[in-house]
């Protein structure tokens, strides 16, 4: 890198509109939608896609509800070409849905692109030249004036073209290419001359399409640039203003976003943001966002799982697992605060509420994932995390101070393998340290008596592979349990719930109990029959009480 990138970078001028409205703004209005996958998507793949792949994705783009698609560059290939055949003469086209297809400014293109579109209902063609200055001087070796002609010479053609084809309901598309490199007086003295040609009414509009084509300033330049030319455009009445952005800076959907704002009316990009180099704008993402803000955008991602295989499949190319809303990892908290905060707002949210659970700006539902993924456990994770997967997966619902110190147990876990922990292998472990901790003490049998308010317990007990039968009796069952202990012990706390309903429901119970002497820890038990279950956690947490008081004297 250069000590100085001044002496090869110039940085972006901004626009002179000290009075600018947008960012005063919100997005009230869903725009129009098009899908540019099959076109800009489709020519910056490693391999582009086969007809059959092609046919797919469109049948994804009408499913998730897009109601133009830009299907093709009917003049790059005979592939292309087909597609465009194929989609008109076997009717795959619903009759709420208009193609689009895109041509350079030639005559000779354009009229293969009409071609391609004998006998469509409805369709949108699509006319581009570069009018920013470098492409002035280096592509086309025009002036100004020369690059305007190339622009109006194309209006007329497809102008022409056109009425030879009355049959079809025409929407005309023209595109100053690198609109945010071009001069806005420029950019705006080319589209009003095109205006000219093709003379929009405010019931048949044309599209004025201003693209990022390379991201090169900050959003809110791209926002002051739509303001600008949304002013400045004659007919403004007649012309829905649509962006196209890319994302080489990174912010291509904040540029989209705040053009919005600046008054476009249609936006124009692709599913998860493919596209030439950084990608197109991602319209799932800005989907989305509306979406979370409380405006339906229109498009349908209740199965986004779904459109991401599709779209994966037909790219060839995988979703990155941070992408918003859609990537594996989006909805997964492993950090414990975030967990803890997670499990405390689902704790709190009802169906039908306004959704509010830290750290998820979407409820995953909406979208058809599932909450499995929201919660999963590492060496990062806390008491929380440990307790809803337990609570989700298995129904177990440990007390606070038990969350504690299992979770210092599962971080051992997590520590020594460096890995994450499963539901499934929490549970195991919670299952080996507790529910199957029968050492050195192990319950066989017991026979309990209540009579006139007290509980008589007679214990059949293994230790170290010797039978002993205790004996005991107190004011509840519990407490004659630990009158039959050769051991003096304390219950510093007792909790049971109910896991499942029915005839399949199980108890489980959670014993706190005290060595004298020794720091108090917890035991579990899972039986049917409720009595069974808390003898259980007893013996688990006095097995593990004197597995500590070992493992300190030794
Ligand atoms: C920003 C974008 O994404 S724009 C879309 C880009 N997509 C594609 O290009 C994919 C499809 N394109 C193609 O397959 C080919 O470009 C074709 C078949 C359309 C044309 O191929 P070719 O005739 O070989 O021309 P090529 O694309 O190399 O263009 C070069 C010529 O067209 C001119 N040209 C380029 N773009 C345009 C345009 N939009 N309008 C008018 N002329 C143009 C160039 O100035 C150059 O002219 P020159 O030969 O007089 O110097
Ligand atoms: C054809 C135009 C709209 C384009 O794809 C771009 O400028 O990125």
């Amino acid at each position: 890198m250069l000590r100085d990138p001044s002496q090869r970078y110039r940085p972006f001028a901004p626009v002179n509109l000290p009075d600018r409205q947008w960012p005063s703004r919100t997005i009230t209005d869903v725009p129009v939608w098009c899908s540019s996958d099959l076109r800009d998507g489709n020519q910056s793949l490693i391999e582009p896609m086969d007809p059959e792949k092609k046919l797919r994705f469109f049948q994804t783009l009408v499913a998730v509800g897009v109601k133009q698609i830009e299907v093709a560059f009917p003049s790059a290939s005979q592939n292309d070409f087909d597609f465009v055949r194929r989609l008109i003469e076997d009717g795959h086209i619903p009759d709420d849905v208009t193609i689009q297809v895109l041509t350079q400014a030639r005559d000779d293109l354009i009229a293969r692109t009409f071609e391609s579109l004998r006998g469509a209902k409805r369709a949108i063609v699509h006319v581009y030249n570069a009018t920013a200055p470098s492409f002035r001087r280096i592509v086309f070796k025009q002036d100004k004036a020369g690059v305007k002609a190339i622009a109006v010479n194309a209006a007329q053609t497809i102008q022409r073209l056109a009425a030879e084809q009355p049959d079809t309901e025409w929407t005309f598309q023209y595109s100053p290419e690198i609109f945010t490199s071009t001069e806005l007086d420029f950019a705006v003295e080319v589209c009003d001359a095109v205006l000219d040609v093709w003379q929009p009414t405010p019931e048949r509009k044309v599209i004025l399409n201003l693209p990022a084509t390379v991201e090169v300033a900050t959003p809110n330049i791209y926002a002051d640039q739509i303001e600008w030319f949304c002013r400045h455009i004659s007919r403004r009445d007649s012309v829905l203003v649509s962006l196209h952005t890319h994302n080489d800076r990174g912010t291509g959907v904040a540029a989209t976003e705040l053009g919005l704002l600046a008054g476009a009316d249609r936006v124009e990009g692709c599913l998860f943001g493919n596209g030439e180099r950084t990608g197109n704008v991602d319209l799932v993402t800005l989907a989305l966002n509306m979406y979370t803000q409380g405006l339906h955008p229109g498009l349908d991602f209740s199965d986004i799982d779904a459109v991401r295989k599709v779209v994966e499949e037909c790219n060839q190319l995988p979703v990155h697992p941070r992408h918003p809303y859609v990537g594996d990892l989006v909805h997964t908290a492993f950090s414990g605060s975030h967990q803890d905060a997670i499990r405390k707002g689902f704790a709190v949210q009802s169906a039908e509420g306004i959704w509010e659970v830290p750290y998820l700006p979407i409820d995953p539902a909406d979208i058809g994932r599932s909450y499995e993924a929201v919660i999963r456990v590492n060496s990062q994770s806390g008491k929380g995390g440990i307790a809803y997967l337990l609570e989700q997966e298995y129904g177990i619902s440990l007390p606070r101070r038990m969350q504690i110190e299992f979770s210092q147990v599962v971080q051992g876990e997590t520590d020594r393998l460096g890995l994450e922990m499963t539901a499934r292998q929490i549970h195991d472990l919670l299952d080996r340290e507790y529910l199957q901790n029968t050492s050195p003490y192990q319950l066989l049998g017991h026979r309990l008596q209540e009579e006139n308010g007290t509980s008589v317990v007679d214990l059949r007990v293994s230790y170290r592979g010797e039978e002993l039968h205790w004996h005991g009796m107190g004011k509840g069952p519990l407490e004659a349990v630990v009158a039959a202990l050769p051991i003096k012990t304390e219950i510093m706390d007792y909790h049971e719930h109910a896991i499942g309903s029915g005839t399949n429901a199980q108890a489980a119970a959670y014993i706190e109990l005290r060595l004298e002497g020794e720091r108090s820890l917890h035991g579990i038990g899972i039986n049917e029959n409720i009595t069974t279950a808390s003898f259980r956690a007893l013996f688990s947490a006095l097995n593990r009480a004197l597995q500590q008081a070992d493992a300190q004297a030794a």
